[in-house]
């Protein structure tokens, strides 16, 4: 039935395609041979047979000096053909480079797409009109002036592709390799949108031909004894009741020519279309992970600081306020240790981290007393910053697909931590890549190095990314929600192996996530995170056993496993979460909280041990070990809804 309806697809984009390929192989062929075939006719004069209509020697007559009407209209095909192409080309380039521009600058961008905005307000023929005045009448002119008109409408569309595909995570994670924003656009932007841009250029020829001819037809354009299309319709219609030829044949040019360029860029359209319909493919059997090798190399330093975070604070500012979804929060992660953060959703884990990479955009400000990883100050580091991070931190996202550039191959992704930043030879960084695959449980490596990543499933894309990670020198693995996307039978596969290449390269593990039963499998420690602060922190068995701020007894208590009473009602926690914009002088969950009192909202509890040094908590009255909260339980069908 599928491959039915693939056939068929295919049968139908071939039939749709032989119009417009036929028409341009036709006026290919014109302005190739034209010359050499009609030039002659063209150019031959016979005041004797002037201005005469259709003839078996004359298929659409003279003109007002007895050249053949046919033969001229097929030459000037060239000329017509030509300067809307060079004009496309002129309007693509310069609107592609503001567009860039307008798209990854946020300052620039402002003026430039207002600028744009104005300019597109007004219609394309008048704006050409305006600026053939400008350039100068002749086919220089035009050509600039078409051009000129054009370049408003593609930096509008490459704006718009920019700033979506800016944000996407293969760009970010771009950045975090340290590259240049040059670098960037040309390898991670341009290529993936220039599919919509190449189409856009098709189509925009058909409207170029009819924008020069109706300037060349004003009298702005070509200039005698030049002549293109519009030239020869203007001449045409002064004698159209004579020599209507004149005047019928360079429009049905004009009228084919936009015609076969309209129906090019819609075939086009539609290849592209089937081409990126992602394959559907069979979901074979998840590979056997190779054998652990836990415990081979641990690191004997117990409390090697790696990353030091203190009073980390995330800030954004715009018109309509202040918003800060990281208020304050000091943690470190050792040497070899795999921490957690914790936390439902917006309560600030990934703006934590993205801190931590240097991954916050303008407006967003970064401030902390501390940010210190590896021995280096990021805030002060500058370059140096970007060199350690690139080097020394991978970033695993949660969503595969959006990590990976979709128009370089696994191997590409691969090789480019070795080359840019260990400035390793091709040849054994594409062994080391072909390893790498293969530690990441990747059946038949060779042969996925060279795909793309449409062509390989979700839980292998991770597994990719897990494998740029190991092309480096990770000290560091950050891993956001990197298991939130995929199919519930991948899940665990990909979460034992961040935890085992965490392992067997030594990296220490910042693993985010919101659920707490899945960090608990593989985490040393766990970091509880609640409106932009840390709430609780305790090694993982102490955390889950002996909670001791309510809103991590609450966390505990409602996440559902495997080994709880199925038919039991789960506590429920009421109300939401103060947003990012919000500022209270007191607990920020203080009510939500079945324990808050007068003093919980008004005075902010600091982060203090309880019982051990190790496990501390933000709160005024946390429960003593084995103390349970009072909470209400959810009734079935809230736990249903
Ligand atoms: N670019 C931004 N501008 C302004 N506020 C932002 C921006 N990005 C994030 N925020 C704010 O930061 C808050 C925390 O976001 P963050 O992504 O860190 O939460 P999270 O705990 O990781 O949640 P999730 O699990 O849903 O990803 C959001 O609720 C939002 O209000």
């Amino acid at each position: 039935m599928a491959t039915t309806t693939t056939t068929r697809r295919r049968i139908r984009l071939i039939t749709s395609g032989i119009p417009p390929l036929v028409l341009l192989a036709f006026f290919i062929f014109l302005c190739v041979a034209g010359p050499a075939i009609w030039g002659a006719a063209a150019g031959h004069t016979d005041v004797a047979h002037a201005s005469q209509g259709s003839s078996a020697q004359h298929w659409m007559g003279t003109d007002a000096l007895g050249r053949d009407i046919l033969a001229r209209t097929l030459l000037a095909t060239s000329r017509s053909l030509v300067l809307a192409v060079l004009s496309t080309l002129i309007g693509g380039c310069v609107g592609v480079a503001l567009g860039l521009i307008a798209g990854m600058s946020r300052r620039l961008g402002r003026l430039i797409g207002a600028v744009i905005a104005l300019l597109i307000a007004f219609p394309a023929m008048l704006l050409a009109i305006f600026f053939a005045v400008i350039f100068g009448i002749g086919s220089v002119g035009s050509v600039l002036a078409v051009g000129a008109a054009f370049a408003p409408g593609f930096a509008r569309l490459t704006q718009t592709l920019t700033a979506s595909t800016a944000t996407r995570e293969y760009v970010e994670a771009a950045h975090v390799l340290g590259k240049g924003p040059v670098r960037v656009v040309f390898r991670h932007i341009l290529p993936n949108i220039a599919e919509p841009l190449i189409l856009y250029s098709t189509i925009h020829i058909g409207t170029a031909i009819l924008s020069l001819a109706g300037l060349s037809f004003l009298g702005l354009g070509v200039q005698p004894p030049a002549y293109d299309w519009g030239r020869m319709l203007s001449d045409g219609l002064a004698s159209v009741y004579t020599t209507p030829g004149g005047a019928i044949a360079p429009a049905i040019a004009i009228v084919l020519a936009g015609l076969t360029f309209n129906m090019l860029g819609e075939w086009i359209s539609d290849l592209i279309g089937g081409r990126n319909e992602a394959p559907r493919t069979v979901s074979a059997a998840p590979a056997e992970l190779p054998a652990d090798t836990v415990g081979a190399a641990e690191l004997s330093a117990g409390h090697d600081r790696l990353l030091e975070v203190s009073h980390l604070r995330v800030v954004y500012g715009s018109r309509d306020g202040v918003s800060t979804p990281v208020r304050d929060v000091s943690f470190t992660v050792n040497a070899g240790e795999t921490v957690a953060i914790v936390g439902e959703s917006g309560s600030g884990k990934s703006q934590a981290t993205a801190a931590v990479a240097q991954l916050v955009e303008a407006p967003g400000s970064v401030y902390a007393k501390q940010l210190e990883f590896l021995d280096t100050e990021l805030l002060e580091a500058g370059k140096n910053a970007d060199e350690l991070l690139g080097r020394s931190l991978a970033m695993i996202f949660q969503d595969p697909g959006e990590a990976l550039n979709p128009a370089v191959t696994i191997g590409t992704h691969l090789l480019e931590p070795a080359m840019i930043h260990l400035h390793e030879p091709k040849r054994s960084a594409r062994e080391r890549a072909i390893e790498a695959l293969r530690a990441v449980a990747i059946n038949d490596p060779a042969r996925r190095y060279k795909q793309h990543p449409h062509e390989l499933s979700g839980g292998m894309k991770q597994r990719v990314c897990i494998a740029i990670g190991l092309m480096g020198e990770p000290r560091l693995l950050i891993a956001d929600e990197p298991t939130t996307a995929l199919d519930v039978t991948v899940q665990r596969q990909i979460l034992r192996l961040i935890s085992r290449v965490g392992k067997e390269t030594h990296s220490s593990i910042l693993f985010i996530s919101h659920d707490i039963a899945v960090v608990s499998e593989i985490s040393d420690r766990i970091l509880v995170m609640y409106a932009g602060f840390i709430v609780e922190e305790a090694p993982t068995a102490a955390l889950l056993e002996t909670p001791a701020h309510p809103y991590t007894a609450l966390l505990v208590a409602s996440s559902p496993t495997m080994s709880i009473d199925k038919e039991a009602p789960l506590p429920s926690l009421d109300g939401t979460m103060p947003r990012a914009d919000q500022e209270l002088a007191g607990c920020y969950f203080a009510d939500r909280c079945p324990r808050a009192d007068a003093r919980c909202r008004s005075e902010r509890p600091p982060l203090e041990p309880v019982g051990d040094t190790s496990h501390r908590a933000a709160c005024w009255h946390p429960l003593i070990a084995g103390e349970k909260l009072p909470v209400r339980l959810k009734e079935p069908e809230e736990v249903l809804s």
